[in-house]
């Protein structure tokens, strides 16, 4: 038969699955417990009638109940059985599908009796056989059938062909085109039913059957009946035989078919009823091996289907090798459960239907195996040139799919999945560190529109008492000018603020996109820890990197407090005051120096101790000391006391206050946190309270990024690294310090400006010349000392 198999489309079905009960045997005694409704339900009543009412309604009972496609009662013959479950399957055969037929019972349930069957009641597989040769015979086309049978037994794992008189052990091989097939298994060539029955009388009585206590005649092997049948498609002309067509390469198309069925039966037995040991008890075994592998392969079968299981240990028996293609290939197939009546099987029965229950969920793939070849040589030619042509395709793109893949390392899954994370990662650290630096700019721009403000304020103050002194209106007019040019930068800064605004949302929004990117490929991936620890770790980083910025933000916080504190003694210690003035001074305007007040009372010998000059004194306010806060400020060692017009004496005393514990506040008031910390309070505010100050805030600082109270942008200047990040603070630290004493000495010099006033003090707080404010260098206030000491109040 050639092995060309058919492109014909695949239908998929279940396995028919019949039940037949036996009648009771003449010798059997007890009692019937099975009964059969509708042609399709079998009920097992519960052998036990010794049970009461209550327990039945307890659902004690075992009684069972189960559906299938047939269910045959006693009465049932085979000709029943065969007419409505098999004959349409085995009318397929001769059109090219498969079948397979299987019985499947424990001993004595009638296996036997229903496959070969009687000389009043034969069984399935001589009722199959007519069928095909009838179909045959009816057959009025060209084609041509050839028909061959098999006959096997399967015995403690061993194959023997039952149609040789001396067979040896035979092997199972797996034929691409035929599925399973045993080497060496003779096949003879058959034209009639009554051939086949004569071969399957010779076969029979090759059989090993032996005795048990259950079936005097019990088959105790598993035994398959294997036909072929092979069809040749001709003309309506004339017949012609596969062989004469392939000769004559004459240019006619020709099909040619071939189908397969199977029929077996097997015997499961328990030792403990057939009272058999030693060789047999062995054989038992072997054969309840084949059964449970089978029982088995019903089962992983039956999974398949419901859960999707792949797994089916076929290859744990002969038998269930021979019925592979049965089971999932291309075949449709028929299981013929067999059950006894009587009360003492009820065991039996039930795994006999618990089996057939799970067979329902099989499915098979019924093909037909029929192809068209060309006889004419050309045709072939064109055929293999076809077939080159697509291998040559084929082979080119897989070289294409090789290449690709030997681009990349062997994990290369692994590797592409942690780059592509890399560069996600390394995107969301970049988009944090955008975010550090709009918001620094935009808490910078904030602290110079603050301060521009206070400015703004005090320049309208001080415009007005010039006003009422002045005749000329000189010092108005400058006054006013640098009041436009604060109104200018406030506008322009408002502006500033209002993009960085703007550009802090879309980050947030672009960060909030890498973010579920990563989450989607780490939920979508089969490396999910892996992935997920690493992106764990990135994130850790990156909020590290925030939690850096945040602590590098206080540092310059407080190294700036403390610069103004050292700035704020330097300057009065320069007035010309000592300690105990001062502290005389403070107390008349409610300030308290910590230590010295709570300590002592404020008096020249207690100024003068070392303990004094151990532990600097704190400025501080009434309330800030009534808190118990003793943080110590830093008093500058061995500072001069140089002498200063005390012009300023009568005037208001500035407030001081310990501006550590400002700035802290800072960072809440102006809804600044490490981006986690901010979104969890913040969600949908991402930048801070820009221009909304409160008039009494002390934790603003000096910025060297401001100028001229306008703001310059920081944006993008520190992106990088943490550590350039640091460096950066450093710097501007460094500068800071540099500045702040200058900026203090100017601020003197503006205060005392707006005052009417015309000295200025140089950088170490010395007297310098006046100079007009005209002639000044940009203004800057620092926070401590503008905001206190501005407004003409010094
Ligand atoms: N439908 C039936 N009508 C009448 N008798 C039956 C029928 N089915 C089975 N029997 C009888 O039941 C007995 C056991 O049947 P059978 O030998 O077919 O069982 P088995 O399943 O093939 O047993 P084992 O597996 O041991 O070979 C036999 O005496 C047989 O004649």
């Amino acid at each position: 038969m050639l092995g060309i198999r058919a492109p014909a489309t695949k239908k998929t079905t279940t396995l028919t699955v019949a039940v037949k009960c036996r009648p009771f045997t003449e010798a059997e005694r007890g009692r019937d417990i099975v009964r059969v409704h509708n042609d399709k339900e079998v009920v097992v009543l519960d052998p036990d009638l010794s049970k009461d009412y209550l327990e039945r309604i307890q659902n004690r009972t075992k009684e069972r109940r189960y559906t299938f496609d047939y269910a045959f009662g006693p009465n049932s013959t085979n000709l029943d059985v065969y007419k409505r479950s098999i004959h349409s399957t085995i009318a397929g055969v001769v059109q090219g599908l498969n079948a397979t037929v299987f019985a499947y019972g424990s001993t004595g349930s009638g296996k036997t009796y229903t496959m070969v069957g009687t000389q009043d009641d034969p069984g399935l597989m001589v009722l199959s056989l007519n069928t095909i040769f009838n179909l045959i015979e009816k057959d009025n086309t060209s084609d041509d059938f050839e028909v061959t049978c098999s006959y096997l037994e399967v015995y403690n794992e061993v194959i023997y062909d039952l149609l040789e008189k001396s067979s040896g052990h035979l092997e199972l091989r797996e034929d691409p085109d035929q599925g399973i097939v045993v080497a060496g298994l003779r096949s003879i060539k058959v034209n009639s039913a009554d051939k086949i029955l004569e071969l399957l009388n010779t076969g029979n009585s090759r059989r090993k059957t032996e005795s048990t206590e259950v079936n005097a005649t019990s088959s105790r092997w598993v035994i398959s009946f294997v036909h072929k049948l092979a069809r040749s498609f001709g003309d309506k002309g004339g017949k012609k035989t596969t062989k004469e067509i392939s000769k004559s390469g004459y240019q006619r198309k020709t099909r040619i078919g071939g189908s397969c069925w199977k029929v077996g039966f097997f015997l499961r037995e328990r030792a403990s009823e057939t009272n058999s040991g030693g060789q047999k008890l062995r054989d038992g075994a072997n054969i309840n091996r084949s059964l449970l592998a089978l029982a088995n392969c019903i089962n992983a079968l039956g999974k398949q289907q419901k859960k999707g299981l792949a797994y089916v240990p076929y290859r744990n028996s002969k038998l269930t090798r021979i019925l592979k293609d049965g089971l999932s290939g291309n075949s449709q197939t028929i299981m013929i459960a067999t059950i006894s009546p009587a009360n003492n099987h009820y065991h039996h029965s039930i795994n006999t239907l618990k089996y057939a229950d799970r067979a329902k969920e099989i499915r098979t793939h019924i093909q037909k195996n029929i192809g068209t070849i060309n006889a004419h040589v050309s045709d072939y030619q064109k055929m293999i040139d076809n077939l080159q042509s697509e291998v040559g395709r084929l082979r080119k793109e897989l070289a294409e799919k090789e290449s690709q893949l030997n681009a990349k390392p062997t994990e290369r899954d692994v590797d592409d999945e942690t780059s592509w994370l890399n560069k996600l990662s390394q995107e969301t650290g970049e988009n944090v560190q955008e975010r550090i630096n709009l918001q620094k700019a935009l808490i910078e721009l904030e602290e110079t529109n603050l301060r521009n403000r206070k400015e703004l304020q005090h320049l309208d103050d001080a415009i007005a008492k010039q006003q009422v002194i002045e005749n000329d209106g000189t010092v108005v007019q400058a006054l006013q000018a640098r009041r436009q040019v604060i109104l200018d930068n406030i506008r322009d800064n408002d502006e500033l603020g209002l993009n960085y605004k703007k550009e802090i949302e879309a980050n947030e929004t672009c960060r909030c996109q890498l973010q579920a990117m990563i989450d989607e490929a780490i939920s979508n991936n089969g490396n999910k820890t892996y992935l997920g620890i690493l992106s764990q770790y990135r994130l850790l980083g990156i909020t590290n990197t925030e939690l850096q910025f945040e602590i590098a933000m206080r540092d310059q916080i407080i190294c700036s407090q403390r610069e103004a504190h050292r700035n704020t003694w330097d300057l009065l210690m320069s007035l010309g005051l000592d300690e105990k003035q001062i502290v005389e001074l403070g107390a008349k305007k409610g300030i308290i120096v910590e230590d010295w007040v709570l300590t002592t009372p404020a008096g020249p010998s207690n100024t003068n101790s070392s303990e004094h000059k151990r532990h600097p004194p704190l400025l501080c306010s009434p309330s800030s000391s009534k808190s118990g806060a003793t943080s110590p400020s830093f008093f500058p060692q061995n500072r001069e006391f140089c002498s200063r017009s005390l012009a300023m004496e009568n005037k208001k005393l500035p407030q001081f206050f310990r501006e550590e514990h400002h700035s802290s506040y800072y960072y809440i008031s102006h809804g600044f946190y490490p981006s986690s910390a901010y979104q969890q309070r913040h969600s949908n505010q991402p930048s801070s309270s820009f221009g909304v100050h409160d008039q009494d805030s002390h934790g603003s600082y000096y910025s060297p990024h401001t100028r001229n109270g306008k703001h310059i942008s920081l944006y993008n200047e520190n992106s990088g690294s943490t550590s350039s990040f640091n460096t950066n603070f450093r710097q501007q630290q460094h500068q800071h310090q540099q500045d702040t004493w200058a900026v203090a000495c100017r601020q003197e010099t503006n205060t005392n400006s707006y005052s009417g006033m015309s000295s200025t003090w140089d950088c170490k707080g010395m007297p310098k010349d006046p100079t007009p404010i005209q002639q000044k260098s940009p203004q800057i206030f620092p926070p401590h000392i503008s905001s206190k000491f501005h407004g003409g109040r010094f």
